[in-house]
């Protein structure tokens, strides 16, 4: 019997992991401050009606690009014994790049093999959000999210493919319209079980 079911039965359900994005802090009044140097050293006049508040609002923009909401890591216990994948398609992923700070965006599909627990669905999206609100490298935020149900929710497996549009690649610099890159990190039996790893990408849609 498990350590769960054992906290269940006696009424002591274990209270859910708050999950809280830590930072240094955000300064606003600082954030508006440079926003506005930046855009005046770039020749963008700030002194119009419409731009007055221009950095205010920048400020405002990236603030909440960078703050992903709390949540808690709600679990359950896996009663039934299901040992099939779980698997939430078509994630909104919006992160922004770390090296030029514009967004990059597109799909998560994140999946598991349960183990004693499942996990509430709607965390899966969360802790994607979790991961992206803050400058990354689509390679980071894959492994990220991976590594971090991994250790939480100990599955049997985990498996996160995301596919993104990177502005900085296709609105400026080499402006490949049109392109996206696909990243995937498979842990556990997603990774090392064939037929696992074959069904997980066939329904994610990377491979048919
Ligand atoms: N691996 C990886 N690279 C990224 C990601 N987002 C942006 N980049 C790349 O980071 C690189 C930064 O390269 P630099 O040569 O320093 O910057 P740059 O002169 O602006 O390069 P160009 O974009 O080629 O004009 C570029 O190749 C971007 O495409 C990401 O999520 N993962
Ligand atoms: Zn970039």
């Amino acid at each position: 019997m498990s350590i769960e079911r054992v906290a269940h039965r006696t009424g002591r359900t274990p209270a859910p992991l708050r999950v809280v994005h830590e930072s240094d802090g955000i300064d606003l009044d600082a954030a508006e401050e440079a926003a506005g140097h930046f855009l005046r050293a770039l020749g963008v006049r700030t002194d119009t009606e419409s731009m007055r508040r221009t950095p205010r609002r920048m400020a405002h923009a990236y603030a909440e690009l960078f703050s992903p909401r709390p949540f808690d890591l709600t679990t359950f216990p896996n009663d039934e014994g299901y040992d099939e994948l779980v698997l939430a398609r078509a994630i909104p992923v919006r992160s922004v790049c770390e090296h030029h700070l514009l967004p990059f965006v597109g799909t998560a599909h994140v999946g598991y093999l349960p183990g004693q627990r499942i996990l509430g669905l709607s965390k899966l999206a969360r802790v994607v959000e979790h991961f992206a609100c803050r400058p990354q490298v689509q390679e980071r935020l894959t492994k990220q999210i991976a590594d971090w149900l991994q250790t939480q929710l100990d599955p049997k497996g985990v498996g996160v493919v995301i596919e993104a549009e990177h502005t900085c690649m296709t609105l400026r610099g080499v402006r490949a319209d049109g392109s996206s890159t696909i990243t995937s990190t498979l842990l556990g039996l997603l990774r090392e079980d064939a037929r696992s790893r074959s069904e997980f990408l066939a329904l994610t849609g990377v491979i048919r």
